[in-house]
């Protein structure tokens, strides 16, 4: 991934602190220069370019590795957040994010509904296509529920192949909507695996949307029990 691509804020952060760092250099030139008795304007005058080049050529180097540094520490932290799998959030983020979102849902009143999904009879896929061809199906179904989130969802992989959809601002209907274009969208992805023919996966999702005064743990109990409702009654199924 190149510097550019990666998100702005820390390593924009970074690169300013690196840049009014750099202007140390010439600063403290100009202070030994006084102190050794010259007078600073004149010295600033006579030596003008010396003073450019320190500034201009410190900023280059302070704020190449700021950006650097900013970099790494973005890095780090999506490690912290990210399953290493497929790159979507973990469930140390989700069980962190659901807290906050069943607070600001209490406090504003707004409906947050939250959808478990896990793959059908993916021990099967496992033995068919070894674990490897199995993290290959993890890659491109995580791949393509993502592209069916919103930016406000916060969609995790919360075990080996289960998967939770936080969903601020959504309410019991629309969430059932949303679990049942998931349900297509893996129904009807065609799974690459090279040298093996295209093949097809199914998953089973459980919705639920928060009751008042609901706790973090009685919300995804729920969800839980209508994923294993979902799986009882065939799986490649929505219950909510
Ligand atoms: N390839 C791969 N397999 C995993 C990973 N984590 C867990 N698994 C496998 O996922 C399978 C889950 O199997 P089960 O819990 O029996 O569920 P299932 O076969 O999907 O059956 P149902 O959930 O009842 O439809 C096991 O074979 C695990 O080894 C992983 O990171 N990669």
């Amino acid at each position: 991934m190149s510097l550019l691509s990666a998100p702005m804020n820390k390593i924009t952060l970074r690169a300013i602190q690196g840049g009014i760092l750099a202007a140390g250099a010439p600063i403290g030139w100009l202070i030994i220069r006084v102190f050794s008795g010259s007078e600073p304007l004149a010295e600033l005058q006579q030596h003008w370019s010396l003073y450019a080049y320190m500034l201009f050529g410190t900023q280059m180097v302070f704020i190449t590795f700021s950006i650097y540094v900013g970099r790494q520490e973005q890095l780090i932290s999506n490690l912290a957040i990210r399953d290493s799998l497929t790159g979507i959030f973990n469930l140390r983020f989700m069980v962190e994010r659901m807290n906050e979102e069943i607070a600001n849902a209490q406090r504003y009143n707004t409906a947050l509904s939250v959808i478990y999904c896990d793959l059908d009879h993916f021990k099967k896929v496992n033995d068919q296509y070894g674990h490897p061809g199995g993290d290959e199906v993890l890659r491109q179904v995580t791949k393509a529920i993502s592209f069916k989130t919103r930016t406000q969802d916060v969609f995790a992989r919360v075990g080996g192949e289960e998967f939770a959809i936080l969903l601020p601002q959504c309410n019991h209907s629309d969430a059932i909507d949303y679990a049942e274009r998931i349900r297509k969208t893996v129904e009807q992805l065609p799974i690459q695996i090279p040298t093996k023919p295209a093949f097809g996966v199914t998953i089973s999702l459980g919705v639920a949307t928060l009751k008042e005064h609901e706790t973090v743990n009685d919300f995804y109990k729920r969800a839980d029990q209508n994923l294993y409702l979902a799986k009882q009654q065939g799986r490649n199924k929505v219950v909510a």
